[in-house]
């Protein structure tokens, strides 16, 4: 860290920059006193964010998403255990190293939090006129923002005359103007109609792999997940449920949380179809269909072969619902087919083996008449 007798732009210079951007928690605990008694919000979270990740925390309400997310630019302190951001135990920071820190960490907020008695400019000029940073370099810096979340045409209105997404875009720009190397994002796009969700994704990402920013984010959109993360935390009552790049946690959840939360995502059995569904066959005669659930999941590469499928079973078969995502590369997905309930079927165990797999799951889910 530096030392109090630099001056405030020698210390910003000692810190490292472009290529910094990581984060270690280590054994961190966050415990409330609340009226009714402590609460026990995150325990023994051990976990590295490398530089210039996306990466993503969700976890049902409650779970400890925001404060482990504020623990990062020390909006909440730790009740155990440290925060490291780029190897600095940030709880050691004095004052003005918190200051530092805060330019290095930005934040964007699902409410946007800005100055509705401020211009786009001044909103974004904030931090560096706090910072006492000089008029030549505020406006050089505050112009290039506006420029990467392309605003630069805003820059006099005020926020109540902007849509939502050009609400966030300042927002983003705001937290852009330090130069940060992390960039948190409390439920940046829920407060937004899924098209500005969508544009606001692509900025972040774009934001991400041009300036190498580590982009830290919390949702309750798992949709959000699925497009911009590279890698995913899922909360469970403030413990860590489990870990790992989205295409594994996604296409092979292990814990109930993750796969409660993964549910909208998941192509389920149309309603009506679900209400016909049974166990077993009708009796010999009644026509009737067997429905079979194929999973494919990134692990494998796997991609449904509807030929190869036809093949395998020995029989037509009838795509009834499902699709299949790409995430980071990996196939990722469910189909749900129909086969004549009277012909029987291979055992499914080797459908999903040996060296033509047609599915990396296969569960047959019931008959519909
Ligand atoms: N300031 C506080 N005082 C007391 N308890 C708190 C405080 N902040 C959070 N909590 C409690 O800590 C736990 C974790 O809260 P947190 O807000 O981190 O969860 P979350 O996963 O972000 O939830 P949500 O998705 O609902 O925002 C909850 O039980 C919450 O009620």
């Amino acid at each position: 860290m530096a030392s109090p007798a630099q001056a405030p732009a020698e210390a910003e210079a000692a810190l490292p920059h472009r290529g910094g951007g990581a984060v270690r928690f280590e054994a961190l605990g966050k415990t409330y006193l609340s009226g009714s008694g402590p609460v026990q919000a995150l325990q023994g979270i051990t976990l590295d964010i490398a530089p210039g990740r996306i990466f993503g925390i969700i976890g049902r309400s409650g779970a400890g998403k925001s404060s482990l997310l504020r623990t990062i630019n020390r909006l909440e302190q730790p009740s155990e255990g440290r925060v490291r951001v780029d190897g600095v135990d940030i709880a050691t920071l004095d004052a003005r190293g918190l200051v530092a820190l805060r330019r290095r960490v930005g934040m964007i907020f699902q409410h946007f939090n800005l100055l509705s008695a401020k211009t786009v400019w001044d909103n974004v000029a904030l931090p560096l006129r706090v910072a006492g940073v000089p008029r030549a370099e505020t406006e050089a810096r505050v112009n290039e923002a506006l420029s990467l979340v392309g605003l630069e045409a805003k820059h006099h209105v005020h926020p109540q005359r902007l849509s939502g997404g050009q609400k966030q875009r300042v927002g983003i720009a705001r937290a852009l103007v330090t130069r940060p190397e992390i960039l948190l994002c409390d439920e940046a796009t829920s407060a937004l109609d899924p098209e500005t969700t969508q544009s606001i994704l692509a900025l972040l990402k774009d934001i991400n792999r041009r300036l190498g920013i580590t982009i830290i984010l919390i949702t309750h959109e798992m949709s959000v997940i699925r497009e911009i993360a590279d890698e995913v935390l899922v909360l469970e009552q403030g413990r860590i449920a489990e870990h790992g790049p989205v295409w594994q946690v996604f296409g092979e959840p292990r814990h109930d949380a993750t796969r409660a939360l993964l549910a909208p995502l998941q192509h389920e059995l149309p309603d009506d179809l679900k209400a016909r569904l049974q166990a077993t066959p009708p009796p010999l005669g009644t026509p009737s269909q067997r429905i079979l659930q194929l999973s494919y999941t990134g692990a494998d590469g796997l991609e449904p072969d509807f030929a190869a499928i036809g093949q395998a079973l020995q029989q037509p078969v009838r795509l009834v619902h499902g699709g299949v995502d790409r995430i980071q590369g990996h196939a990722q997905g469910r189909l749900l087919i129909a086969l004549d309930s009277a012909l029987p079927l291979p055992p499914l165990a080797t459908l999903t083996s040996g060296p033509h797999p047609i599915a990396h799951h296969i569960q047959e889910l019931g008959h519909v008449v």
